[in-house]
């Protein structure tokens, strides 16, 4: 007897969103796609294009497009929640009562929430009280995607069920997924790099060099990991997908809307401009602010977000805090091998030293 087709919901018209679609249908899922404007659902269903957002690169016919959710989400193995952070709480209780408990909910975005500093499958897992929550994330520029370039990401769960369901409705020849039992970790690695990116983008448009994005990309990977640890993610997924491989693509490509946002900030407009101009969500505006504010008030050392955050929303020239960056503390390289707290009491003991035989050259 023929295995029955997997169904597969995307919440979001955006371009990940559309990007997965098209894959799990490659796949031979039957997709669904809910989006909330009917001229670019009926775009998909007519043309097969997602003029908007992914212009360039056709949809696979069999992903059919609605503006209603109880025609898309009933009967769905798997489900996808592909919008930006802002909104995906509103999506997911709107979504909710067409929603049961053995279906598989994925969150495909990189942002956390200000109410309560939430992550989004935090948000999938208390507005349903489900079982089955995942999270994908990783080196996933959606137009890439869309373009079938040989790609990685990670699905992240405790759940075994999520893991191996999301691996095969999306895993093919061009889109590999990687299992993490790290939902935490995971996610925050998506949310944290997009800070970063702002200042890759930055960086490059104020013609620094190759030296100093790796300087950046490298000492970001620190403040990253340093920041997870705190909250109880396991550093080790840093060295993933979702921690420094989707770091180095979205500090280095244009096709990153965070890094475009930095480009352009690096460029003089002011931010109002660089977001206007981008048409699109770039995340880590907002991760910088949130992020910042829970370091300061946690005490947790991370002088690249407040640096940028002091640049975004405080005026500051971006030439005038990477100068004073570079005159801040000089601290471990690998905090899990050399803990910077030995690092700085070094420093202390020397100056104590050089004081001490200061006083005595006197006495
Ligand atoms: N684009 C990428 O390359 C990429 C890759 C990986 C992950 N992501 C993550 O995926 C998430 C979604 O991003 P995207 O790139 O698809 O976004 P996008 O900017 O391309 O589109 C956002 C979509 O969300 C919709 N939307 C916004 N507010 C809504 C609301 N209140 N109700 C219904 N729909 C709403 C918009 O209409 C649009 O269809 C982002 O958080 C991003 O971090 C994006
Ligand atoms: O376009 P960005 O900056 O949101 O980045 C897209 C993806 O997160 C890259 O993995």
């Amino acid at each position: 007897m023929a295995e029955e087709r997997m169904r597969v919901a995307v919440l979001g018209g955006g371009s990940f969103g559309t990007a997965l679609a098209s894959i799990a249908a490659d796949n031979g899922a039957e997709v669904r796609q809910w989006l909330r404007d009917p001229a670019l659902t009926e775009q998909i269903n007519r043309e097969h294009i997602n003029g908007r957002y992914l212009p360039d690169y056709a949809i696979n016919p069999a992903v059919v497009a609605s503006t209603e959710m109880a025609e898309v989400l009933p009967g769905a193995g798997l489900v996808l929640v592909a919008i930006p952070s802002k909104a995906f709480g509103d999506v997911v209780r709107q979504a909710r009562p067409h929603l049961t408990p053995d279906q598989i909910l994925v969150s495909t975005t990189k942002g956390i929430q200000e109410e309560g500093f939430k992550l989004m499958s935090q948000i999938l897992e208390e507005e349903t009280g489900f079982p089955h929550i995942g999270v994908i994330s990783g080196p996933n520029l959606a137009s890439e995607v869309a373009d079938k370039q040989l790609t990685a990401t990670v699905i992240a769960s405790d759940d075994p069920e999520t893991r191996t369901r999301v691996q095969t409705a999306l895993g093919c020849d061009y889109f590999r997924v990687y299992a993490s039992n790290d939902r935490f970790g995971v996610e925050l690695g998506g949310a944290l790099k997009n800070i970063y990116a702002i200042a890759a983008g930055m960086a490059a448009a104020l013609g620094m060099g190759e030296n100093t994005r790796s300087m950046l990309m490298t000492r970001a990977l620190a403040e990253m990991s340093r920041f997870a640890v705190s909250q109880g993610a396991n550093p080790m997924t840093f060295l993933g997908l979702a921690g420094v491989g989707d770091l180095i693509v979205t500090c280095s490509s244009r096709l990153s809307r965070n890094y475009r946002v930095g480009y352009a900030l690096g460029e003089g407009k002011s931010l109002d401009e660089a977001v206007d101009a981008l048409g699109q969500v770039a995340e880590g505006v907002n991760t910088v602010r949130l992020v910042r504010d829970k370091a300061r008030a946690e005490g947790i050392y991370m002088p690249l977000a407040e640096g940028l955050y002091q640049v975004l929303f405080r005026g500051v020239p971006a030439k005038e805090m990477a100068r004073l960056l570079m005159l801040g503390e000089q601290s471990s390289d690998v905090e899990f091998v050399l803990a910077r707290e030995d690092v700085q009491r070094a420093h202390r003991e020397q100056e104590g030293a050089t004081q001490g035989a200061k006083g005595g050259g006197h006495g």
